[in-house]
């Protein structure tokens, strides 16, 4: 793996030889942050690329590695309409993939109610407990094929609070190998603003495989826009793509 600055963008690329390797180096990313601030406030992904981040993460904290005992988390986001217990819901995810296997405080694990009955207004709160935390030290990212980050599709403004969106129809379309018909996917979710995860102090972006390689390219390359929302990661200052070689193939090899 080797590591550089890239050249018109802020970014840090790290490029790894595959997805394992790449989970591995988040993994460690976030096991150093926790070690330096163990109450730290992190903000947490889901989707199938961190998965495996997660399961080096139950390993690291089964072997004594990481603790998570004075841990605060925040997830980016959650469907609107998913109860908890629905095993497509955001809060069932981080329960199944990490928070029901480690020492996380269950009264620290914030991921937005997508049954709240007033969701606008609880999208305000969620923001404003960030706020009260002290603000999201390490932010883990993945990515949509359309550069969304969170559930801030293309368009969403540069400067949102976490809020209710629309999802787009790509999105909903790719998400729907995860639910039994395309019809019983969420058409609606709240997400973590842009303006909300820029506020992070660190970001590490965790992109793998090659159907991730145009977006990739484009939100690094491309000029900043809120096209692209990944792109405007460029503006961000302590941001770090972890990619493996798939996911960085559209890349020039002076990048990585
Ligand atoms: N809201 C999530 C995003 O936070 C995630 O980054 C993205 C990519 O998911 P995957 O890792 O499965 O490609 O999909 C979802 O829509």
């Amino acid at each position: 793996m080797s590591t550089e600055k890239t050249g018109p963008t802020q970014p840090i690329v790290l490029r790894c030889p595959d997805a394992d390797a790449a989970s591995r180096k988040v993994a460690d990313l976030i096991t150093e942050a926790i070690t330096a601030k163990p109450a730290i406030v992190l903000g947490l992904a889901t989707g199938a690329t961190p998965i495996q981040t997660y399961e080096h993460l139950v390993a690291g904290f089964r072997n004594g590695r990481v603790d998570f005992r004075h841990a605060t988390s925040f997830n980016l986001d959650e469907y609107i309409g998913l109860e908890a217990k629905h095993p497509q819901s955001y809060r069932y995810y981080m329960q199944q993939h990490l928070f029901d296997h480690v020492n996380f405080s269950p009264m620290r694990t914030y991921v937005p109610d997508g049954c709240a009955d007033d969701p606008v207004a609880h999208a305000s709160a969620y923001d404003q407990e960030i706020g009260r935390v002290g603000g999201i030290d390490l932010q883990l990212l993945g990515i949509g094929r359309n550069g969304h980050i969170g559930f801030n599709e293309p368009g969403s403004p540069a400067a949102s609070r976490t809020r209710v969106v629309d999802l787009a129809e790509v999105t909903i379309k790719n998400n729907a190998r995860y639910f039994d018909s395309p019809d019983q996917v969420p058409k609606k979710a709240i997400t973590m603003g842009i303006g909300t995860i820029f506020e992070a102090k660190q970001i590490v972006m965790l992109a793998t495989g090659a159907s991730k390689a145009k977006v990739i390219r484009q939100s690094l390359l491309d000029p900043p826009t809120e096209s692209v929302p990944a792109s405007l990661l460029q503006l961000h200052s302590s941001v770090t793509f972890v990619l493996d070689e798939a996911a960085a193939s559209e890349l020039p090899d002076e990048i990585c």
